[in-house]
């Protein structure tokens, strides 16, 4: 489980995470929905213990990400595309990251195979690589601990429809392990395809929450009951002379 409370962000004049509580359950993906520049990598960040919060708290399963004694094993992040040099061999970097981590070889091949990279670009170098395939490493890598928790931002970028399909799968699929997943996106249609659950923010704030399946009952879709939602925040907003 991961457990968000009241916490805020602030660097100089800008503030990107204000006050920003929720959980995300195990057994369910949670998807953090915004547009750009809402707050949702800065929170994923603050998380992983990337950032420190200025107020507030992160725990994972129970505490800060850094307090656990091997935290790639409870927690696996990915931000932006492979996180890998562009000059490693995809199975160089993989084995790299489970080297220091106390992690075999063998789970190197297991996530590949995981994340449906095949074996003919496995010793390619990463900037060779399309960015679906960028995106496919970068899940493999935060895999590999076979974490209780997994964090991704923005993994669906730059996947075609078929790699959604798949990123869909392999989602659900480790929800219904009883691992929690956190995933952002600033893409509606996507996250309503694949998160059970979502945490609406927009301007460094939550401004909703509720079950996919629940919104899209009552709205009609998803991008509709966030667009509302976002009206009646900036609204709100304005009404109390909130300029952000
Ligand atoms: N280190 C930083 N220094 C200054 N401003 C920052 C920093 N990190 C984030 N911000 C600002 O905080 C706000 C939120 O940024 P963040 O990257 O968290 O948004 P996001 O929802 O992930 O956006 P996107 O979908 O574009 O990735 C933005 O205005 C951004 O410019």
């Amino acid at each position: 489980m991961i457990e968000v409370t009241n916490v805020t962000k602030t660097h100089g004049q800008i503030t990107s995470a204000d006050q920003v509580s929720f959980i995300a359950e195990a057994g369910v993906v949670t998807g953090l929905l915004g547009p750009n520049g809402a707050g949702k990598s800065s929170v994923m960040r603050i998380i992983c213990d990337l950032d420190r919060a200025d107020a507030g708290q992160a725990t994972v399963c129970g505490r800060r990400y850094r307090e656990h004694p091997i935290p790639m094993r409870v927690a696996g992040a990915q931000f932006e595309g492979s996180g890998a040099h562009p000059s490693r061999r995809a199975i160089d970097h993989l084995r790299w990251i489970a080297r220091t981590n106390r992690l075999s070889d063998a789970r190197v091949i297991e996530v590949l195979e995981l994340v449906d990279l095949q074996p003919r670009d496995w010793k390619r170098r990463v900037r060779e690589y399309s960015l679906g395939m960028q995106q496919r490493l970068g899940i493999a890598s935060a895999l590999l601990g076979d974490p209780q928790v997994v964090i991704f931002d923005e993994p669906a970028n730059g996947l075609d429809p078929l790699g959604i399909q798949w990123l869909r799968g392999l989602l659900t699929g480790l929800a219904r392990d009883g691992k929690t997943v956190l995933l952002s996106s600033h893409l509606m249609s996507e996250t309503e395809m694949i998160a059970d659950r979502v945490v609406l923010m927009d301007r460094s704030r939550v401004i909703g929450e509720g079950d996919v399946k629940d919104l899209v009952h009552a709205h009609g879709s998803l991008e509709k009951a966030f667009f509302e939602r976002l009206e009646l925040s900036r609204q709100q907003g304005s009404d109390t002379g909130d300029a952000r």
